[in-house]
């Protein structure tokens, strides 16, 4: 278990305050007007990927305070003991070993005593021969033919990661084999899927860890339905569903093959799964090796999260930087805003990475929390958030500390796009730290020939106050094993800014009691009898909703 401590009460948060209320005031241009080697001396690089973190509210003391605040909070302990098995998920009594899966040293890891790395290998084995068959096309369906559509069925931690990175790596799939993914209980989300494929050359797989979420459960019965009702027979589903679940007793009940099911271990967290079997559609859609490169680029990521100083940590470095505006600016939300089309779904994926682990307000104690926990994540890719809530980022009252993302060279090189493109990614992150001066407004107007009077009347929407930090993740290039360090690293911040703040980060209680209600309310919703059992709102809203539906 990992050592509490009150966060408020460290040393250094004290320091931290004091150095915050004298510094607060001062603007990042004046810190690079007096530094010429802020740039060298606040920017990290680890192989392929540069972070430049010069363009925050920080100094060299700044820094110094933030890794003491880490030091202080036990991060290298902490570290240790999550690499090495120790149970740091405090309520589920679970070990957090997402490391393992990615573990490509093999080196053994223990839990309750126990290598988990033979297992780990014999899946990924197992993983890969079913990649092979089913790419090669030697994987028949019903009728004979190879597959040639995978739809993943899954949600949250089951979906999000495969649909992120078969996204971002579309550059290395093969044109013989289209993903598809379902996940919202919303029948319209397999209904239209369902409109892609046919069912002789489909494959679905059926990803959840528990195997017995509602809207996994739901969606695969219709799956398993329609591939009955339309020329499949009982006999045929074990060539058409596979599972990836650590749940052996449900899939069985499912009536899936247990020959077709790959398992993972309570130790994996759901938003860390797609390591795991989860990652599935993942291999079949880039193919085992570029899957192997990505855990190898996620293991690489591990070594220097574990290894690294403070003051060289990628990982512990951009969780300072998010403490310092969430806990001393008081910044509500960071922004992830990848410069790449194929990371488009980024920051979705690490909306629920984010906040599923750090939205918490219970210390490791049980006691309330007397200060922020995880900021909001949100984002968009450049340049189309540049052109639809960038404003609010420049001019508007909320300090929003955002996270720019970028390949230096681009896959699908077309004309200019790349060069464009990148020449917004360093247009944004100099205009948020220099802003711009009311005089350099009026200036700027004088030359175009403006009269006063209209100088004095436009100056001052024109100016931006500037000062509003970025971090620029420049990497060569989006692979498969650039993509795995940059996950790791981001799970590795969040890991280390739930260890400082003093919360459980691998355990979700809060999506559980609107589940409890749904339950509750499904039976209710069968007559048209009214209901009356609930607030007036919630009886309201279902009483119309029962009118309505007879239309
Ligand atoms: O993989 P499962 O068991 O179907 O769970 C899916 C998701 O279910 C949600 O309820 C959890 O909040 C997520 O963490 C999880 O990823």
């Amino acid at each position: 278990m990992l050592t509490n401590h009150a966060f408020l009460t460290l040393p250094a948060y004290g320091q931290l305050k004091a150095h915050f209320e004298a510094t607060e005031s001062t603007h990042m241009r004046d810190l690079f007007a007096q530094n010429p080697d802020r740039f060298e001396q606040f920017s990290l690089r680890f192989d392929d990927i540069l972070v430049d973190f010069s363009k925050n509210r920080v100094t060299a003391e700044t820094m110094t305070l933030l890794r003491q605040l880490a030091e202080q909070a036990g991060l290298t302990d902490a570290i240790e003991k999550m690499f090495s098995g120790d149970k740091i998920n405090g309520t589920e009594g679970r070990a957090v070993l997402h490391t393992a899966l990615r573990n490509r040293a093999n080196t053994p890891v223990l839990v309750d005593g126990a290598d988990v790395m033979p297992s780990v290998n014999a899946v990924l084995d197992r993983m890969k021969s079913f990649t092979e068959r089913v790419r090669s096309g030697e994987w028949k369906g019903y009728s004979g033919k190879a597959i040639t559509d995978v739809v993943n069925i899954g949600i949250g931690g089951s979906d999000l990661g495969p649909v992120m990175v078969t996204e971002a790596l579309k550059f290395y799939a093969s044109d013989k084999l289209k993903v598809h993914f379902v996940s919202n209980v919303d029948g319209v989300h397999i209904y239209e899927t369902l409109q892609l494929v046919n069912p002789e050359t489909t494959l679905f797989l059926v990803a959840s860890k528990t195997f017995t979420t509602q809207e996994t459960m739901t969606n695969a019965n219709s799956a398993r339905q329609w591939f009955l009702d339309n020329g499949g027979s009982q006999h045929d589903v074990a060539k058409h569903f596979a599972a990836l679940s650590t749940n052996k007793a449900e899939v069985e009940k499912f009536g899936i093959d247990t020959e077709n099911m790959f398992g993972f271990w309570d130790w994996v967290g759901g938003r860390y799964s797609l390591w795991s079997a989860i990652g599935l559609s993942i291999a079949l859609y880039i193919g085992f090796d570029n899957f192997e490169e990505l855990l190898a680029g996620g293991h690489a990521m591990d070594n220097h999260f574990r290894t690294a100083p403070l003051d060289q940590n990628i990982p512990a470095t951009l969780a300072l930087l998010g403490i310092w505006y969430n806990n001393f600016y008081g910044a509500q939300s960071e922004a992830i805003l990848p410069y790449d089309q194929y990371l488009h779904r980024f920051a979705a994926y690490f909306q629920q990475g984010d906040m599923e682990s750090n939205g918490k307000s219970v210390d490791r104690d049980g006691h309330p929390v007397a200060y922020q926990t995880g900021p909001i994540i949100w984002g968009e890719p450049g340049t189309n958030g540049q052109h639809a809530f960038y404003q609010l980022i420049h001019q508007g009252t909320k300090l929003i500390p955002c996270d720019f993302i970028a390949p230096a060279i681009s896959h699908r090189p077309m004309g200019d796009h790349h060069r464009m493109l990148l020449s917004n990614f360093f247009a944004q992150t100099e205009a948020l730290m220099n802003g711009k001066t009311e005089q350099e407004a009026a200036d700027e107007l004088r030359k175009a020939g403006k009269s006063d009077a209209e100088i004095a009347q436009v100056a001052p929407f024109k100016a931006f106050s500037g000062n509003r930090p970025t971090n620029s993740i420049l990497l060569k290039m989006i692979t498969p094993y650039t993509l795995g360090s940059l996950i790791a690293m981001y799970e590795h911040k969040i890991f280390t800014q739930g260890v400082i703040w003093n919360i459980f980060s691998f355990d979700q209680w809060g999506v559980e009691l609107g589940k409890q209600l749904a339950n509750k309310i499904l039976p209710e919703l069968e007559a048209d009898t009214p209901v009356n059992s609930h607030d007036s709102s919630t009886n309201g809203l279902i009483n119309v909703y029962k009118v309505w539906r007879k239309n």
